[in-house]
């Protein structure tokens, strides 16, 4: 298996710093192909179609604009991706496009659990009749940097109380929040769908950590899960879970004995 990682930021990072010689290719934007060619010693190209022959599978770690660029050419010449980028499939076209992709080149497309957990139960509580899921997540104002937040909460004053600057669906989130809400996406994905679950994003400058919260009523039972996510060095935006998830993915999808 011959792996190529899409996107240099945090995530991806990580990722590479994490599985050592296991990447051997970098899909970058052609303005940064040379240089990061240069720092890494990996094959850097800016089309996947120059993507080394025998890659077998793209991590996308480059957010919704990198997926929506790169999924459907990956996915048609039947190499599979995995990506953190879920919130992206919150608009049906795209869904409907690598889809259709995977299908022409029998590829799959698979979601790593990212800053998120608990998506194992709610898969299977899907099983029965799940009636109720919520999703809050809250992040110091520094984390919401750069999304719709910044029109309700003066992120670099937020004053001494938390406020909720979102509430809605997991599809308007996940649309609205390219950056913050692919964890809304996945637990949309696992359990009720992206319309209906419901979602709250709430700025608040008393806790440190990325807080990542769901509910689930059912047939099962009932579910409460929590995660505080320290975030990664490089982005306070996400959490070091989600790229952490993408390396499990990988030592997951090689062992002979292994989680479905
Ligand atoms: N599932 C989950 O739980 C989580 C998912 N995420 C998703 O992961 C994404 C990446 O996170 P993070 O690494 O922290 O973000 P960063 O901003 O640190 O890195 C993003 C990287 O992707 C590159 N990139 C973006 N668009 C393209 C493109 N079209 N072609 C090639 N490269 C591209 C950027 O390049 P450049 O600098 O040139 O723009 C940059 O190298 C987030 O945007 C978010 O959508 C994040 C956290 C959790
Ligand atoms: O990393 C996190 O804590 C969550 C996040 O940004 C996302 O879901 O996009």
């Amino acid at each position: 298996m011959s792996i190529a990682i899409l996107g240099d930021g945090a995530i991806a990072s990580y990722v590479r710093a994490h599985l050592g010689g296991e990447i051997s290719a970098i899909l970058t934007r052609p303005a940064r192909q040379a240089g990061l060619q240069a720092q890494t010693g990996l094959t850097c190209v800016s089309a996947v179609s120059d993507l080394p022959k025998r890659t077998t599978l793209l991590i996308d770690c480059a957010g919704h604009a990198g997926l929506a660029e790169h999924g459907p050419s990956t996915l048609s010449r039947g190499i599979d991706v995995l990506t953190v980028s879920i919130g992206a499939l919150a608009d049906k076209s795209l869904a409907e496009a690598l889809t259709q992709a995977a299908a022409q080149g029998g590829a799959t497309v698979h979601l790593a659990t990212g800053a998120i957990g608990a998506l194992d139960t709610l898969r299977a509580a899907k099983v029965g009749a799940l009636r109720n899921v919520t999703y809050t997540g809250r992040k110091p104002p520094a984390g919401w940097q750069g999304s719709p937040a910044e029109e309700v909460v003066d992120l670099a004053n937020p004053g001494a109380e938390a406020v909720t600057h979102f509430k809605g669906t997991a599809r308007e989130a996940a649309l609205r929040y390219p950056k913050n809400a692919n964890v809304a996406a996945a637990v949309a994905l696992a359990g009720l769908g992206f319309d209906a679950t419901q979602v709250e994003l709430i700025a608040d400058p008393n806790v440190t950590g990325n807080t990542h919260e769901i509910t689930a009523l059912g047939e099962f039972g009932q579910m409460h899960f929590t995660v505080t996510g320290n975030s990664l060095p490089d982005n306070p935006r996400s959490s070091s879970l989600a790229a952490m998830s993408v390396v499990a993915a990988l030592r997951n999808r090689k062992a002979a004995i292994r989680f479905a």
